[in-house]
């Protein structure tokens, strides 16, 4: 437990800071802000010391920290507070004292915006006004002001009147979750948001459930703690739970939960990830027994999109997937409550505001919608022109960091940003190249489109609202698909790209629906090695590369930055495109499978 008072001590008796001590044992309900006795006994301290108090709460109604001191003098360190996000407060509440009978100042209004305080709560003392520092206060409260964010840019903030104690704490348990609605359904957010950058520690959370198996699980966890890095994280540690399926409301069992719960405030963890998609419901229910921030997998990888993000057409795609992301989320709750209720009579202002929050994120999505549908016209236009020209198009696909940019750079003398992480690139960079055909000596041009690289499972959202971007892909004469072959777990990054693609709209999904039928993606795609370049040959074992030449007979060996092979896949580039295109309503199909039956 907590003991160590922060802010102003000095000159406080053993005996007064063991009073202060003693708060930390008082649990708060976590369904009110705050109660009359908790209230009375912070006001009585506070006359005592002749000192302001101020004690931080969160959701559980724990007490995690007791200063002495205004909210700016006893304000937790950003680094201390749950992750930063648009849409969240931080589930931490502030309660105050305060020897003037007045609003709380502009100071204490900004610290609780930057602190992303759930409610700020002053209590004003009698008989200090004028005093110094309280000197003939009895510690008997006068009245209450209720602050909080509000998404106005210009003044986040609102202050309640002054509020006599029983109004204070008959406040409604769910106004905070009203204000936080308000705030992430509003097209600012948070106010006061810094970059997300800044370095969350972060506790990992696996399940390993009956339908993937022990390898998959593990790579998922490593890949998971790359993705939280990429986005500024950095991982304290990974529990591990095994389940045959998730818990319904908590995703792991009880006694983990706890588990998760005391080595996040051990390590002094702010954010606690798991590796799979996680329900709002769920995500509630770990925050409110964990007390910090809770989010999934999805998430995380939104967060990296949102940040990576460039251009223009980036950003509206995020966005886009964003509140594709939020919208399901919102309606979910939305069912809760009216099961709860159910009926006439029982939808109360919460319902219909969700109802009109729902109006708006949808608005919203329909506006994005439009602007990606231009974006897509536009992309398919100048595609259109290649065409007419008869131009070939080559699209590199891949896993996330297998070295498409760098191999793009190196044939076409491209400047695409490459980099040691995951979703370096978002836009697509088309480039020319031309090369000449050894046996005629004639030169041909092609055009090499690099794009996105996928992930496993990569995220419903995100599939939907870079569908401008991943056209490039499907609409592509030919694909080559570029392999880290010096990943652990290449052999698992071929299935998810060619799962990725079989589930692309507009693509035939044979590949998928053989593998429905049990025959595992790798070997459904035998026949697409001739489109295979297995990348960063220059750091993989002999082992390994016997392996993938045994398995892939027509693959290509290269590596992009020590140049290796670029000559045979120069050729191997004109031997796709000369290959004869069965119909051009299943491009993709040709081109991964080009000896498939049909
Ligand atoms: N050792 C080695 N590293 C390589 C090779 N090719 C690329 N890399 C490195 O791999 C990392 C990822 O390269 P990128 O070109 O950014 O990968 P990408 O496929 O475009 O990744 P995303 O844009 O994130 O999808 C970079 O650090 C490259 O320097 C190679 O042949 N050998
Ligand atoms: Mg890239």
């Amino acid at each position: 437990m907590e003991t160590n008072i922060y802010g102003n001590i000095q000159g406080l008796k053993s005996s007064q800071i063991k009073k202060l001590q003693q708060l930390y044992e008082q649990r708060q309900p976590s369904y009110s802000l705050t109660t009359p006795e908790f209230a009375s006994t912070l006001a009585a301290i506070s006359a005592e010391i002749h000192q302001p108090v101020c004690c931080y709460i969160n959701r559980r109604g724990q007490l995690i920290r007791v200063g002495v001191g205004t909210p700016i003098q006893t304000q937790i360190p950003p680094q201390e507070l749950p992750r930063h996000s648009t849409e969240r407060l931080s589930g931490i509440r502030c309660i105050a004292t305060q020897f003037k009978s007045e609003p709380p100042d502009e100071a204490a209004l900004i610290t609780m915006v930057r602190q992303r305080l759930d409610a700020l709560v002053v209590l004003t003392l009698v008989g200090g006004e004028g005093g110094r520092r309280g000197k003939q206060t009895n510690g008997d409260i006068k009245e209450a002001f209720l602050a909080h964010i509000v998404p106005n840019p210009e003044k986040p903030w609102e202050i309640s009147p002054p509020l006599s104690l029983d109004d204070l704490t008959e406040q409604d348990d769910d106004l905070v979750d009203e204000w936080e609605r308000e705030i992430s359904s509003s097209a600012s957010g948070m106010p006061f948001q810094d970059t997300v950058s800044d370095s969350d520690k972060v506790l990992l959370v696996g399940l390993k459930t009956d339908d993937i198996s022990q390898q998959r699980f593990e790579d998922g966890l490593q890949e998971l703690a790359r993705l939280v890095e990429t986005v500024g994280g950095s991982v304290l540690e990974t529990v591990q739970q095994k389940r045959s399926r998730p818990h319904p409301q908590t995703v792991v069992g009880e006694g983990k939960v706890e588990e998760i719960s005391l080595l996040a405030y051990k390590l002094g963890a702010n954010l606690i990830v798991f590796d799979r998609d996680i329900t709002p419901s769920q995500a509630r229910n770990l925050e409110n027994e964990i007390g910090i921030r809770v989010v999934d997998r999805t998430e995380v990888i939104l967060d990296i999109f949102a940040q990576r993000a460039q251009s223009q057409a980036g950003k509206l795609q995020v966005e886009l997937a964003q509140m594709e992301y939020m919208l399901p989320r919102l309606r979910g709750q939305g069912r809760e409550m009216s099961r709860l209720g159910g009926g006439i009579g029982t939808r109360g202002p919460g319902e219909t505001k969700l109802e009109t929050e729902r109006r708006t994120i949808q608005q919203r999505i329909s506006q994005l919608q439009q602007e990606v549908n231009q974006l897509q016209a536009h992309r398919a236009r100048i595609r259109q022109q290649r065409q007419q020209q008869e131009i070939p198009a080559i699209a590199l696909v891949g896993y996330t960091n297998a070295g498409k940019s760098t191999l793009l750079n190196v044939l076409t003398n491209a400047e695409v940003y490459t980099a040691d992480q995951l979703f370096a690139t978002l836009d697509p960079t088309t480039r020319k190249l031309v090369i000449t055909d050894p046996e005629t000596k004639e030169r041909r041009t092609i055009v090499l489109t690099d794009t996105v690289g996928f992930i496993h499972e990569l995220p419903p959202p995100l599939v939907d609202a870079f569908r401008a971007t991943l056209e490039e892909v499907t609409e592509a004469t030919a694909l080559l698909h570029v392999v880290d072959l010096s990943h652990p777990a290449w052999e698992s990054h071929i299935a998810s790209v060619e799962e990725v693609l079989a589930e692309m709209p507009g693509v035939e999904t044979r590949n998928l629906s053989q593998r429905v039928a049990g025959v595992p993606p790798v070997v459904a795609s035998g026949v697409a090695s001739l489109h295979i370049a297995f990348n960063k040959v220059d750091q993989v074992d002999s082992e390994t590369l016997a392996l993938a030449q045994q398995k892939y007979p027509e693959a290509v060996f290269i590596s992009a930055t020590q140049r290796l092979g670029l000559d045979t896949l120069r050729q191997r580039l004109l031997q796709l495109i000369d290959e004869p295109i069965a119909s051009r309503d299943a491009k993709i199909e040709p081109a991964l499978h080009p000896g498939f039956p049909p």
